[in-house]
């Protein structure tokens, strides 16, 4: 028998074509549908979100009426709110939201502000603002805080704001927020989209596709990571800690988070955002000895990766966390809050996977015994 040659991690592996966004990973530039990210973080969250969804920017009143639907289905019906109850208590908010969003019914969608005649774009925008509730509401039980009903805040960021803290954003914060949240929109065939791709290939609706993009993402080596990378700073502790700590982890073989990226070889352009947004907002000393704490891994990583010969940089994950922690959102919440804003370019995928899909299913090489010879199965 020929030799197999087997890509586990399938790097480098070309599965499909889209128009929603290029990373480029040798010249460390995003685009979404061309326009690069450090143009698109000067834009309107909504107009961001539209025209990564829709393809165009939006019109005025296209604006007006996906800002509106966003708002119009943003809290938590009774029903959804007795469900959420009923979780078990401190569930970890990735987890409520993979379990909860399947169970978002169309028939719920307060369609007075439709958005599209195209109905999965309208439960998947439905989804998003459904997220933004969850969120906040989780937070609110773990916390033992009253419910919040009031319609506070005139964007989906600044009701989400509103719902998690009790209180709108300041300009500065709501500034920030957007700018984060446009920046973790989409990136391509990361695991997270790839999941939801193979889902909706079988022809599962687009709540099921979100959900498994959500539950994908989750993970340490993914999404996950912004909230390890801020709990590894805090275990460190100090500066004096860094060396010693980066050194035993990397001497075990571990990985540190939010260091490092499939795709980027050279330093994250989100990364290269955030640092210096985390920078200017780090106002109390707690927050700023974190943020120090994670400049010198940075230092210290890079430069034992390139003794070694390996050009690891820092990824959106490592500067992210001290940026949320300048809005006062606890590190657990951080990767529900890249979900609410990725589910954007999950939407997205799934509108344009729609147009020509083809059931993925890649082949597996048994290395398993035969009990029975193949002959007589067969
Ligand atoms: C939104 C996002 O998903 S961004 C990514 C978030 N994830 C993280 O930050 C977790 C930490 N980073 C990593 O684990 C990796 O860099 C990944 C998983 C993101 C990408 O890695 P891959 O492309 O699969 O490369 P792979 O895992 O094969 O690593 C290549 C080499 O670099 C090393 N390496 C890569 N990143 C790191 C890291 N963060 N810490 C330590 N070593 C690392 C690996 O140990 C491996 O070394 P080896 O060749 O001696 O075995
Ligand atoms: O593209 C990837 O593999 C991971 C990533 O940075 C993202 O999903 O934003």
């Amino acid at each position: 028998m020929s030799e197999v040659k087997i890509n586990s991690g399938l790097e480098g592996v070309v599965v499909g074509e889209t128009k929603i966004s290029d990373v480029d990973g040798v010249g460390g530039q995003l685009f979404y549908r061309g326009y690069d990210i450090n143009y698109l973080v000067t834009r309107n969250f909504i107009d961001v979100s539209w025209m990564l969804v829709f393809g165009d920017w939006p019109s005025s009143d296209q604006h007006q009426a996906c800002n509106q639907f966003l708002l119009d289905n943003c809290m938590l019906t009774e029903e959804q709110n007795n469900l959420l109850m009923a979780m078990p208590n401190n569930i970890h908010p990735m987890l409520v939201l993979q379990s909860f969003v399947p169970t978002l019914s169309p028939s719920d969608m307060d369609l007075s502000n439709r958005p599209s005649e195209d109905e999965d774009a309208c439960l998947g925008l439905f989804i998003t603002a459904k997220i933004a509730a969850l969120i906040s509401s989780v937070y609110r039980k773990d916390n033992n805080l009253d419910r919040i009903t009031a319609l506070e805040g005139n964007t989906i960021n600044e009701r989400f704001f509103y719902l998690f803290h009790g209180r709108l954003p300041s300009d500065s914060e709501i500034t920030i927020l957007d700018c984060v949240q446009i920046l973790q929109m989409e990136h391509g065939f990361n695991a997270g989209t790839f999941a939801g791709r193979v889902c909706s290939s079988t022809k599962a609706p687009i709540s099921s596709s979100i959900s498994a993009s959500i539950g994908t993402l989750y993970g340490v080596l993914h999404g996950g990571a912004d909230e390890a990378a801020l709990a590894m700073a805090e275990d460190i502790g100090n500066l004096d800690n860094v060396e010693p700590y980066i050194d035993k982890i990397l001497s075990q073989g571990g990985r540190v988070m939010g260091m490092g990226h499939r795709e980027y070889k050279v330093v994250d352009p989100r990364a290269k955002i955030l640092k210096p947004l985390a920078m200017s907002h780090c106002e109390d000393d707690d927050a700023e000895s974190l943020l120090n704490i994670l400049i010198r891994v940075e230092e210290v990583c890079r430069n034992r990766f390139s003794e070694k010969g390996k050009d690891i940089w820092a990824n959106v994950e490592f500067y992210k966390g001290a940026v949320f922690n300048s809005l006062g959102i606890p590190k657990k919440y951080f990767t529900s809050m890249f979900a609410m804003s990725r589910v954007y370019g999950y939407v997205a995928h799934f509108l344009e996977f729609k147009k020509n899909s083809r059931l993925i299913r890649p082949k597996a090489l048994y290395v398993g015994k035969y009990i029975n010879s193949k002959s007589n199965i067969e």
